[in-house]
């Protein structure tokens, strides 16, 4: 069998061009094989072409940071354990049937599990009043053992959220979503006592893998309550010259063209193009959405807001959806539990 290798591929094919057998897109740098039919003479030939292909994006792996961040969060719960006997206390309200937020909360309650906090998980109907929700807050607010409060969103339509979120302690607000910490998080010289947990863990992936914030053009699309304007806050007090984009924005393209570090916020699935980046900048994608595919495990698959292959050639690190922002979300709830748990038990050593 004949076996040819060019070190340095004329037709610059890049791997990532290339899909293998199971329909993924090859990763940056490998060898490829490539099997021609057998010849006259019987005998089949393989290529092996080692590409030199040019850079294409860094994946910024946020499954294995959350792994690495809940690692850390699990040994100092057992020390507080240990040297205080407290143990860390989350509760989590869900009211209603939506069928992602009881998965959401299912995995926070199987994260609490595997660092060691105790979850405390709350299932209202889909018609409970606001009264009754608003009872139950309270109920966490005065209970000990709860250390951090966590309203599930969406609320079903007929309850004003705010009410709501207003209504949980702000010491006990581990999504930092009471008005208190988000005035706050937008104040210079002021510090809230918790940053909403997705923002918090796109600002964690570019500080753990070395990114510079200061100084940077940071467009943010979106600007939801709990991730667009608290990401645009806290890209700010990093020094970052910021700009947001929403559904009124003319022109967003040129906009995201001049981003260094562009966070998407929408839930539009490929709504940014590889022609809305600029090349090198740093792409952070929160949005999620269920998209149809019969031939996925569940009959869906799960696509961010950035079109993923054509911006991996452009920009030069990128958060995959899924396994990017969405480890950090829950991991971020785990260590501001964990810091509430500290602050109240004065445990600081
Ligand atoms: N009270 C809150 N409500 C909501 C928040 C929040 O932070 N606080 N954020 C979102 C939902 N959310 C957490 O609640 C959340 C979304 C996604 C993920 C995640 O890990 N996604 C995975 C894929 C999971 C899957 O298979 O479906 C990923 O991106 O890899 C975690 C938490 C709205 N509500
Ligand atoms: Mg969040």
């Amino acid at each position: 069998m004949a076996s040819i290798i060019f070190t340095d591929c004329p037709m610059m094919l890049r791997p990532f061009h290339l899909k293998g057998r199971n329909g993924a897109f090859l990763p940056r740098s490998c060898v490829v094989k490539l099997s021609l039919p057998t010849t006259a003479s019987g005998r089949g030939c393989t290529l092996s072409i080692r590409s030199s292909s040019p850079p294409s994006a860094i994946v910024i792996d946020g499954k294995a940071e959350a792994k690495k961040i809940r690692d850390e969060i699990k040994t100092e719960v057992s020390r507080m354990k240990e040297s205080i006997g407290v143990v860390p206390g989350l509760a989590v309200i869900l009211v209603g049937e939506n069928e992602e937020s009881a998965t959401y909360v299912r995995n926070k309650k199987k994260a609490c599990d595997s660092v060691g906090i105790q979850s405390f998980e709350l299932l209202l109907p889909e018609y409970s009043s606001e009264e009754e929700v608003l009872k139950s807050v309270s109920g966490f607010n005065n209970d000990p053992c709860v250390h951090g409060i966590l309203v599930q969103l969406p609320l079903p339509s007929h309850m004003d959220e705010q009410n709501i979120l207003n209504a949980v302690r702000i010491e006990k607000d581990v999504d930092g979503f009471n008005p208190l910490n988000i005035g706050r998080l937008a104040m210079r010289g002021r510090e809230p006592l918790f940053v909403p947990c997705t923002p918090k863990g796109c600002i964690e992936l570019l500080h753990r893998y070395n990114i510079g914030i200061k100084g940077k053009r940071a467009v943010v699309i979106g600007r939801s309550n709990i991730v667009g304007m608290p990401a645009a806050l806290l890209l700010q007090r990093e020094d970052a010259t910021v700009s947001i984009i929403h559904s009124r924005t003319n022109n967003p393209e040129e906009i995201t063209r001049q981003a260094d570090i562009l966070i998407s916020a929408v839930g539009k699935p490929n709504m940014v193009r590889g022609s809305w980046i600029k090349p090198g900048a740093v792409i952070i994608d929160v949005g999620i959405k269920r998209v149809e595919d019969p031939s996925a495990p569940h009959g869906y698959r799960l696509v961010g807001d950035v079109c993923y292959e054509e911006a991996c050639r452009v920009a030069s690190a990128i958060t995959p959806v899924p396994a990017g922002v969405g480890p950090m979300t829950i991991a971020m709830l785990l260590s501001n539990t964990l810091t509430s748990a500290k602050r109240i038990h004065n445990f600081f050593q």
